[in-house]
């Protein structure tokens, strides 16, 4: 979802028309004349008698910054162009759009926290449109549509409601925990449950049922047509709206083409869970889910002849908004903590030990619950270090201004899109001692061994629009988090020769940070392990059906 695939698709878009220029100067012309028009009304013109621009790396005549800025890991070289220029604020432009990078803490707290009502748009999504998302909340513009599904679906995950979930967060982290032991070679069919379960169950009242379930596959194809769909905001599409009505067929507009394959796909995942959850209330069964209750008022209002201002769409593409911002995102996490205890034996050694010395393991033999977690310091700073290591979404999801503002003499344009490097943020040497160590004990003052270092900010986001499903993710990561360290023992794979062997997974950083699958070995740590994951999941299972 960050920045770096947006300049890779604005190269395709551009190397495209280029291509179609070999058969047609004039409409090269014609298209350089619309990019130079468009760079100045958008740029040049607006500066006029204003502030200086943040500073950055010098641009190219028409093309700007578009082969400038690296297609991988855009992020780590924001960092060093904000060493080499000694700014905590970066400013680029290629094709008539303008975009900052927020280098430092102090500055995305200032801009996007404290001045947030000025940060709070979004640059228009026109490709995700065209892929055919109902609205969510995730790309909608500021504005009225904004503010009433924001205010209709955040009250459900505060962290005061998230509680509501916790039975089935712990039924889920049982499952996979169990999943793992059964299945350590397919261990991410457990991961895609765990976190699609979770996101199904709260949006629809739907279950996936076993490994197997087609939804867990639809989550899948959904996530890759995400994925690889280019960040937000970034096609020719969005840059010029109006080549959304070309055909797709000609040789420049492959992202459209892209959307309209993918159309059904995302048509699949808003409609299918949605007609399904339809069909079971027509039936008479009614559950607490957040498409159930907002059919509720619905239906209320509508018998009463009032208006619905949020209307069936809007409820359709507020349900898909919850499966695709926590489904992917809480799988992408629940992989890296599995690595970095792969990674970190003594890490998860130090874990063990604080689990098994609460819960008194060998006489007990209990498993962890939600009670517990609070005296789980150890495995909340793992947590933490994790967020820190590897932020997600290391460029954020783009803010866009308001209107024209100045900070620290530096102007700032309506319309900027703004990202926040919360990469360079949590790997700042000047805050983190070896950033790039992995060390939950950071976090823990002095006297206790570790360097008082603060707890990484930005990972879910900034100011108005900051996620809305971290305390649900968060209690879903600590829970499934602490039954793995109670029940599974996790180690390097056996190589061909018999050995463990450590290696570094592949990682992609186009878009959003993520680690590729990799390979590890997931054993029971216990002899009860296994027995306690099932009685518990039993027991669970009972209680959470009703
Ligand atoms: C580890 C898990 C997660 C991470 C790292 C994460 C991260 C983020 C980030 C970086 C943003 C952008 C915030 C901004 O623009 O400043 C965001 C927005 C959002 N997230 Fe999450 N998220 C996670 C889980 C979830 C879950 C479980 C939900 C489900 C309810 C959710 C729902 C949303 C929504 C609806 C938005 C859009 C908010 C808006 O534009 O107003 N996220 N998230």
């Amino acid at each position: 979802m960050a920045q770096p695939q947006h300049i890779n698709a604005m190269k395709q878009d551009f190397s495209s028309l280029l291509n179609l220029g070999a058969s047609s100067p004039i409409a090269v012309l014609g298209l350089a004349a619309i990019v130079l028009f468009s760079v100045y009304r958008a740029l040049w013109s607006r500066n006029a008698g204003n502030p200086p621009l943040p500073p950055g790396p010098p641009a190219e005549p028409v093309l700007g910054h578009y082969r400038i800025v690296p297609q991988d890991a855009a992020f780590r070289r924001y960092a060093d162009w904000a060493k080499e220029y000694d700014t905590d604020v970066l400013f680029f432009h290629s094709f008539g759009t303008k975009w900052v990078v927020l280098n430092t803490l102090a500055a995305a707290t200032e801009l996007l926290d404290k001045r947030g009502s000025n940060y709070a748009d979004r640059p228009r999504f026109v490709m995700f449109e065209e892929m055919g998302w109902s609205p969510t909340l995730t790309w909608l513009r500021w504005g009225p549509k904004y503010q009433l599904h924001r205010k209709v679906l955040q009250p459900p995950f505060v962290k005061s409601k998230v509680a509501q979930y916790t039975a089935l967060q712990r039924r889920e982290a049982l499952r996979f925990c169990l999943g793992a032991i059964d299945h350590p070679e397919d261990w991410l069919t457990a991961v895609r449950r765990f976190s699609v379960s979770i996101v199904l169950k709260i949006a629809y009242g739907i279950e996936v049922e076993g490994r197997d379930s087609p939804w867990i596959k639809l989550a899948g194809d959904t996530a890759h047509a995400v994925g690889k769909s280019g960040a937000p905001a970034s096609s020719i599409m969005d840059r010029i709206p109006a080549t959304r009505y070309l055909p797709d067929w000609l040789p420049f507009m492959e992202r459209l083409r892209y959307a309209h394959t993918w159309r059904p796909t995302i048509q699949n995942l808003t409609g299918l869970p949605f007609e399904a959850t339809l069909k079971t209330r027509a039936a008479g069964t009614e559950n607490n889910s957040f498409v159930h209750t907002r059919m509720g008022h619905w239906d209320a209002n509508k018998a009463k002849g009032q208006v619905n201002d949020f209307s069936l769409e809007d409820i359709k593409g507020a349900a898909a908004t919850i499966v695709i911002a926590g489904n992917d995102t809480t799988a992408a996490s629940l992989m890296l903590l599995v690595l970095y205890l792969m990674q970190n034996p003594s890490v998860q050694h130090k874990a063990q030990a604080e689990l098994d010395s609460l819960l008194n393991n060998k006489e007990e033999n209990r498993l962890p619950t939600w009670s517990d977690l609070p005296n789980l310091p150890y495995t909340n700073l793992i947590l933490q270090e994790t967020y820190r290591m590897n932020p997600l979404s290391p460029l954020g999801i783009p803010h866009a201004s308001v209107a024209d503002d100045v900070y620290n003499g530096m102007f700032i344009p309506k319309g900027t899109i703004v990202y926040p490097n919360v990469w360079a943020m949590c790997h700042d040497e000047r805050v983190y001692e070896r950033p790039g160590r992995f060390w939950p004990e950071r976090y823990l003052p002095e006297e206790e061994g570790g360097n008082g270092e603060p707890f990484p900010v930005g990972n879910f986001g900034f100011g108005r629009r900051i996620c809305i499903g971290r305390a649900l993710a968060e209690n879903s990561l600590l829970i499934v988090l602490a039954t793995m360290i109670s029940t599974l023992r996790i180690e390097w794979p056996l190589d061909e020769e018999g050995k463990r062997t450590p290696f570094e997974p592949e990682w992609s950083f186009r878009g959003q940070a993520i680690v590729m699958p990799f390979k590890t070995s997931i054993t029971a740590r216990t002899t009860t392990a296994r027995s306690l994951l099932a009685a518990e999941l039993e027991a669970l299972e009972r209680h959470t059906e009703e």
